[in-house]
């Protein structure tokens, strides 16, 4: 955009002058431009006073006035999209096409958009045909089947809210109220029961990934669903971070249950509970834990959980707590730091609970057995390695009593289909966005990778869809490059000794360690570029240089979180309960070991990594949809927008890709019409659009102006290089001003010419009046000379005559 000169009125970009990585410009309004200096007015309200020689850029009008598809903005950049957002989002508009992917800002409020007025209104209408919704996708999707929708977006964006408004938009529009579809919209409060929790971020915080497949009957009506989920966070069972709770259920469970159910399960209130009351909170405002457990009940039943599985289930739960405050002191046995358990009420509780041995359980939690091959040895464990042990049993029920309670929603709401019957659905997945802390471990490893996965098939996604838009211009792509993550996911987890691998291979390995796994990793990789050792040598941890940033994670625990078991003692206390609810938690398990012996599981990363494969492929076989939700404020207030988190979300988003691939090739495109409007001027004897062969126009205009450069004719379209589009619109500017100086040259003429005709004419009017005055004046003068002389002659005549007679 070249320079202008501005004028009051004018909007322009102002440079940040916060710095840091997350700066970006802001736009601005020009309010004088008088003096010396000039004012302008920032997006903020913040108002500076500039010198008039700082050169400002001047915003495209497109920017100024906003717009729903931000692919359209004449300005594809950080700074556009960013003031698109915001200024959308202060009129309420919370949504926001970029191509084809959803921008959504989480409101904060709640908006009068989403009732059954508005489903009908956006029932059966293409995209594009009104405002940006997620209703739109939702419909889009439902009127192209084998869609699916991805809500992507860090904690507290919106992910969950509008995986939640899809569903019930496709329950409404298919239309029949029937008995699944409740079951399908009823396993919401139960997965959230399970899965959710207070964080700092956000107080109904999911803390697994969820992928919903909803299947359809070939007449569009809803005929059942699947869920899978992905890597619940179990450390939270264990322990809260400041101002954190655990997960929903607890708390619901200790203010649903009658006195009854609570003496026969020996609880108390939540302040009783270790596990309960480590963040310091044990109420969430807003929520009402006793309602919600009505309502968790409701559902268990609408799902079919028999009045026996909710109590088992109740029984595990109460049966966690207690081993929550199970306290344990230091002692020595034969010189060894050993654990004891003197209150053993606990312990007798849970036994009674769980059905198992009280001693066994008490050995189990106290000590460790290590079988080598010719023995198995029996040793005491340290009072540290005790909580280990004991969290770590905890940690495995509660994880596999959420994966049967999927399980269990699964048997109720899905039906196969027939073999050789095509299966209509849509899918939602609902998924942790790019992870970064302080502190980063295994989870985020898992996480990150998961969005690196999701990151490759985005970009192949807009890549494809590039590319329709180029066949069907009939424009040549073949030389365009794009580069993908795919160096990245070759290091975490696909060639050879990729860090995945490394990670299983020393987890598997009975004397494996984290330090010795550290090790390894730099061994192997410290060469790779995406591969970044830590800035101390004697930090543990290493780096991963991830398409949305560098990310250090700290190898402590690493082994023990992929193992994701717990002690064989504890598992084979488990293999003996008489608690068959419990028992079957653990089936897969015991089905796999061989008779006295536990055969080793697969781990938790390589678990995940199959997961994630099943995943890829199903997305690999829809036609995706993007909704990228967008935290505005981290207050959790509407109408506040941190510009710099937002930019970090855009960023991570990978919506910038799409920017990125569009300047792989031809960023801009005009329509024929629109570009013989817009540079006409720039070629000889061209008439306005509605005149001409606009296709035939924009050629003889492009063979002039822009000779011997990268510029394509599509079938409707012109496709311009980044460039070009400068060099057209700078030669506008230039003819323009050139045809500028003509015009004024002809106006000035014109104008000085009637001045000057005006005058000329006045001129001879005075002129005239002048010389008749004059002439009049010296005619007079003679008059009365001639009068004079008259008299003169005569009165000598008069004497002569008098003189002869006398
Ligand atoms: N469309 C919306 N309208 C009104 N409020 C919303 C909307 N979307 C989100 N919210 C509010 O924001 C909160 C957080 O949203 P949500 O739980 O969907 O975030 P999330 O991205 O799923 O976060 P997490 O990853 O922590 O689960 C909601 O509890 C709700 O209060």
């Amino acid at each position: 955009m070249a320079l202008q000169i501005l004028r009051t009125g004018d909007w322009v970009w102002l440079p940040s002058k916060a710095g840091g990585e997350y700066a970006v410009d802001i736009g601005a309004k020009v309010k004088f431009t008088d003096s010396g200096q000039i004012q302008v007015v920032d997006d903020d309200g913040q108002e500076h006073w500039l010198d008039k020689k700082v050169a400002l850029k001047a915003m495209h009008i497109s920017s100024v006035e906003g717009m729903e598809d931000m692919i359209e903005l004449g300005e594809l950049h950080e700074k556009g999209i960013l003031r698109n957002l915001f200024t959308r989002y202060l009129e309420n508009n919370i949504y926001t096409y970029t191509g084809s992917i959803l921008v959504a800002i989480n409101p904060y409020q709640v908006l009068d958009i989403y009732n059954m007025q508005q489903i009908q209104q956006y029932k059966d209408k293409k995209i594009g045909d009104l405002p940006p919704h997620i209703f739109a996708i939702a419909d889009n999707a439902y009127y192209s089947m084998q869609r699916y929708g991805h809500d992507h977006g860090e904690s507290g964006a919106g992910k969950t809210e509008s995986t939640k408004l899809v569903l019930q938009f496709l329950a409404a529009v298919s239309g029949q109220h029937s008995w699944i579809e409740q079951q399908i919209l009823e396993a919401n409060p139960i997965l959230e029961a399970f899965g959710n929790a207070k964080t700092i971020r956000n107080d109904n915080s999911s803390r697994f990934g969820k992928y919903i497949d909803i299947h359809f009957t070939p007449s569009g009506v809803i005929e059942g669903a699947r869920i899978e989920q992905y890597l619940l966070e179990k450390s939270r069972i264990v322990n809260q971070a400041h101002n954190e709770r655990n997960y929903h259920i607890f708390y619901c469970m200790l203010k649903g249950l009658t006195q009854d159910q609570m003496n026969q399960l020996h609880l108390k209130d939540a302040t009783g509970y270790y596990y309960l009351t480590q963040g310091g909170e044990i109420t969430c405002e807003g929520r009402d834990d006793r309602a919600e457990f009505s309502v968790i009940r409701a559902a268990m039943k609408v799902l079919m959980f028999t009045d026996d599985e909710v109590w088992d289930i109740l029984r595990i739960l109460a049966a966690l707590l207690h081993l929550g405050n199970v306290k344990y002191s230091s002692t020595e046995v034969s010189n060894i730091e050993s654990a004891e358990i003197q209150d053993k009420t606990e312990i007798q509780l849970v036994a009674k609970i769980l059905g198992v041995d009280a001693n066994k359980l008490y050995q189990g939690l106290t000590s460790k057995t290590i079988q080598t091959r010719e023995e198995s040895v029996t040793a005491s464990l340290s009072q540290e390695a005790s909580l280990d042990v004991r969290d770590a049993f905890v940690k495995g029920i509660y994880g596999r009593m959420f994966i049967w309670l999927v399980d269990k929603i699964n048997a109720a709401v899905y039906k196969p289909s027939n073999p050789g019957q095509k299966v209509r659905s849509i899918g939602v997945l609902d998924i942790f966005g790019f992870e970064l802390f302080d502190n980063n471990s295994f989870e985020q490893l898992c996480i990150n990778f998961a969005n690196e996965n999701l990151q490759q098939f985005f970009v192949h996604h807009i890549f494809k869809l590039e590319q329709a838009e180029y066949d069907s211009e009939g424009i040549q792509w073949e030389h365009i490059k794009f580069v993908d993550n795919q160096e990245i996911l070759d290091l975490i987890a696909i060639k050879k000794l990729n860090i995945v691998a490394l990670v299983d291979e020393e987890a598997k390995f009975p004397k494996g360690s984290d330090a010795t796994l550290l090790q390894k990793l730099h061994q192997h990789h410290s060469k790779n570029r995406n591969y970044l050792m830590p800035k101390s040598s004697r930090a543990a941890q290493f780096g991963i240089s991830h398409f949305a940033g560098n990310v250090f994670y700290n190898v402590k625990g690493f082994l023990e979180k992929n193992r994701d078991t717990f002690s064989i003692d504890l598992m084979e206390l488990i293999r003996n309960c008489k608690f068959p609810f419990l028992l079957n938690l653990f089936k897969e398990e015991f089905k796999l070991s061989g008779k006295n012996t536990l055969k080793r599981n697969a781990t938790l990363g390589s678990q995940f990594k199959k997961s994630l494969e099943s995943l890829m492929a199903t997305l690999n076989a829809c036609q995706p949809f993007f909704v990228r939700c967008i935290k505005p404020n981290e207050f959790k207030k509407p109408q506040i927008f941190d510009r710099e988190l937002c930019t970090r979300q855009l960023r991570y988003s990978g919506m910038m890709e799409t920017i990125r691939i569009r300047k792989a090739g031809y960023p801009i495109r005009h329509k024929f019409k629109d570009f013989v409007d817009r540079y006409r001027l720039l070629a000889d004897g061209i008439g306005p659009a509605h005149t001409v062969d606009c296709k035939q126009a924009s050629q003889k205009i492009c063979g002039i102006v822009l000779k011997g450069t990268d510029y394509q004719l599509g079938k409707s379209k012109v496709f311009l290089k980044d460039a070009q589009d400068v060099y057209l619109e700078h030669q506008r500017e230039i003819t323009i001003s050139k045809k500028i100086v003509i015009i004024q040259k002809m106006v000035k003429g014109w104008h000085q010419r009637r001045k000057f005709l005006l005058m000329k004419k006045n001129v001879v009017i005075i002129q005239a009046v002048w010389k008749g005055y004059a002439q009049r004046k010296r005619y007079l003068a003679i008059k009365r000379g001639y009068m004079r002389l008259q008299a003169l002659f005569q009165s000598r005549v008069l004497t002569q005559r008098f003189v002869g007679y006398s």
